[in-house]
Formats: C-alpha cells, structure tokens, sequence
C-alpha cells in the first residue's frame, strides 16, 4: 500500500461537505434521469418565424437538451399591453427531454434570447424572442429568478393553446390540466396560422 491510499492518515485529505455530496448526487440523479420540460416561445419583431426555428433549433443544439415536439405556430395580439401598441406575435411551444437542472435552462433559454438579439427594457415589451421555461417536471417553486410553473402560463391562451395541440392530457403543476385551463381564457386575438409550420430539428 502507497502512503496515498493509506487514506486517514493523509493530511491533504478534506472531508467533502454533506451539501455538496447532495448536489453532486442531485446532479448525478438528473443525469441518469432526464426530465421533461415545457418551454413557450414568442417573437414580435424581426422575421418571426425563422427567429422561431432558429430557437428550436439552438435548443437542440443544447449539451442535455432534446426537442421531443413542435406546436403549431399561432399568431397572437400582444397580452397586457395597450392594444395596437405592439405587432403581433407568432407564439410556439416545445416539448423538451433535459438532463439539465431548471437553473442552467433558463441559463441557456437567456442566451439563446440574446443571440437573437432580444433587448431587456420595459416589462412586457416588443421583442425578437421570448423563450420562458413553461413547466419543469412537477415541480412547484416560488422563486422570483426562476418561478415553476410559469407564474402567467396558465392564464395565457397564447401558451396554452400551442401546449394542448402537443400535449392534449399535460398539467400545469398545482394549477390543474390545460385543456380546463384553456376553457378559462378567451380565444379572441389567437389565432393557428396553418400556413405555417415549425419542423423538429434534424
Ligand atoms: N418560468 C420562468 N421562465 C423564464 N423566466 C422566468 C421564469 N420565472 C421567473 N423568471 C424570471 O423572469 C425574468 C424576466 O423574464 P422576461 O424578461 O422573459 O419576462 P417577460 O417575458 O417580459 O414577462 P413574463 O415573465 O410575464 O413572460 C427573468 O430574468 C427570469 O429570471
Ligand atoms: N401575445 C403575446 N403577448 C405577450 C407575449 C407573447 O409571447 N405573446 N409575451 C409577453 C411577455 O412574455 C407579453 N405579452
């Protein structure tokens, strides 16, 4: 046996700490264990649709990302502005496989914003691309940097249109299924474009 592996009486040995034996488990966990996540995506600026796929296709492009489904694409009146006051948004939503936690998707969902160009200045303004992470497995979380599920999702028809195409049965976790949800909001301003398609990365 070498001095190294006599192990205790090794002095550069540190005892690894509970919490991060935990998170290396959660992360391990994960790994082994892809979630399935909701992502909605929305532009109102630039050419809409390409900017769309280019979004799907970034997010395939993702280390621990798979894009298992593509909504149609709706063409919907801004929500919670002045009405005429923005152009209409094409909106989408995807169905994701992720062995990332929902800390480092919503890391990338925000990169992949900023290489379309999105600029951050008043709440709920215009914008080249909006990727929101929608739902992520069943979790349920308050926090304000990342709240689940989506705090508005369940109230938008511009979400929960696209969703129920995809994803007739799905739940918004503690808020209930999306076809009741969808039952609760108008319709009015949202409409398929069936002209138009988003297609599945190759
Ligand atoms: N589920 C979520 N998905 C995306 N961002 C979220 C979520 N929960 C909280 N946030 C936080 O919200 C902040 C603002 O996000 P964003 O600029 O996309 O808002 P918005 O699209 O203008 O409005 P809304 O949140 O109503 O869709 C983000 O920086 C992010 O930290
Ligand atoms: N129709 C529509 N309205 C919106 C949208 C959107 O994607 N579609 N996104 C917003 C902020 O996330 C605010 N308003």
């Amino acid at each position: 046996m070498t001095a190294f592996t006599q192990g205790h009486s090794d002095p550069t040995v540190q005892p690894v700490p509970a919490s991060v034996v935990q998170q290396v488990d959660a992360a391990d966990t994960t790994l082994h264990n892809p979630k399935r996540a909701v992502v909605a995506l929305g532009a109102n600026l630039g050419n809409r649709l390409e900017t769309l796929q280019g979004a799907i296709d970034a997010l395939e492009d993702t280390p621990g990302v798979r894009v298992k489904a593509v909504s149609p694409v709706y063409e919907t009146e801004p929500w919670g502005v002045e009405p005429g006051s923005q152009p209409a948004y094409f909106n989408a939503v995807v169905l994701l496989k992720t062995t990332l936690p929902p800390s480092s998707l919503l890391e990338r969902a925000h990169a992949i914003e900023e290489a379309f160009y999105r600029v951050r200045d008043e709440r709920w303004g215009a914008r080249t691309l909006d990727v929101d992470i929608v739902a992520y497995a069943d979790v349920v979380d308050d926090d304000p940097q990342l709240t689940l599920p989506h705090p508005r999702a369940h109230e938008r028809a511009f979400v929960l249109a696209p969703w129920h195409d995809v994803e007739p049965h799905a739940q918004v976790p503690g808020r209930g299924t999306v076809a009741e949800l969808l039952d609760l909001v108008t319709l009015d301003g949202v409409a398929a474009r069936k002209d138009l398609e988003l297609h599945l990365p190759e």
